[in-house]
């Protein structure tokens, strides 16, 4: 099995007397999609905070890529290739598609100024935007300015401005939120099609997605990790049913 390209040990994080994430061990290996599930208020987005680095935890580690990046800020781990979406890019909305993509790239590539002239005729940026586009299934809208697109086309858009530094790992926090049936399964089409290639954290309330696109499941309930294993033993946790899915749910 190949070795993880994200691990996190023993993170405890509180906010005064709550223990928002209450010693949560969790890893992602490449080419792997785990899904992070729980409900409302279970810590979910705290413990993606500290792996991103928004948030510094009270104890434990974290590894990426063979390196501790526990005291790491959240540039450095972008810089090593680890990004989430919807967080780290913000989408222009009176650009095209492929011109907010290239601002991306050119944000990744390290210039400390970004001049949309430069991402309008610099084949080196439009290039990998295009490619950026086609990944995630937009290459119609590459000239639609990103206000004219669907909800669900802007959160592939996001989804491409997040691949634009080619990263190893992608933290992907709720990109099936507000999307209709149709959209949801074409964004579940796009992300199987992404995993190959890299790792994936999926933070998700659609259920339907998650057991389609998931390897693994790990479920946080009061900060803790209750449960982790593939789709299949986490339909079949007694703990799991009981405190998160519910009858007929899972
Ligand atoms: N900065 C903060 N200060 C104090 N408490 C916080 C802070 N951030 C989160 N919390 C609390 O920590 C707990 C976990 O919140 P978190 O947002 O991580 O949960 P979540 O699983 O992401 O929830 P949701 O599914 O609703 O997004 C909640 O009780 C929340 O109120």
């Amino acid at each position: 099995m190949a070795e993880p390209l994200l691990s996190a040990t023993g993170l405890i994080k509180r906010f005064g007397g709550l223990v928002a994430t209450d010693n949560v061990s969790i890893d992602v290996r490449p080419g792997e999609i785990h899904a992070l599930i729980g409900p409302n208020g279970a810590g979910k987005t705290t413990l993606v905070s500290q792996l991103t680095g928004n948030l510094r935890p009270d104890t434990g580690t974290i590894h990426f890529a063979g390196r501790d990046i526990t005291h790491l800020p959240m540039h450095a781990r972008v810089r090593l290739g680890l990004a989430r979406s919807f967080q780290i890019t913000s989408v222009l909305r009176e650009f095209t598609a492929l011109d907010n993509v290239a601002l991306a790239v050119q944000a990744h590539a390290g210039h400390s100024f970004r001049f949309l002239a430069d991402t309008r005729r610099d084949e080196s940026l439009r290039a990998p935007a295009r490619r950026g586009l086609e990944a995630v299934g937009l290459p119609a809208r590459a000239n639609t300015p990103a206000s004219a697109l669907s909800h669900g086309e802007q959160r592939q858009l996001e989804i491409a401005m997040a691949l634009a530094g080619d990263p190893k790992l992608l933290l992907l926090d709720e990109p099936m939120a507000g999307m209709g049936v149709e959209e949801s399964q074409r964004m579940i089409g796009f992300l199987q099609g992404l995993k190959d290639r890299r790792g994936m954290l999926l933070i998700e309330h659609d259920m339907d997605a998650v057991f389609q696109l998931a390897d693994r499941i790990t479920v946080l309930v009061y900060g803790r990790a209750i449960a982790s294993g593939t789709p299949a033993e986490i339909r079949a946790n007694a703990e799991v049913r009981q405190a998160y899915l519910g009858e007929g749910d899972a």
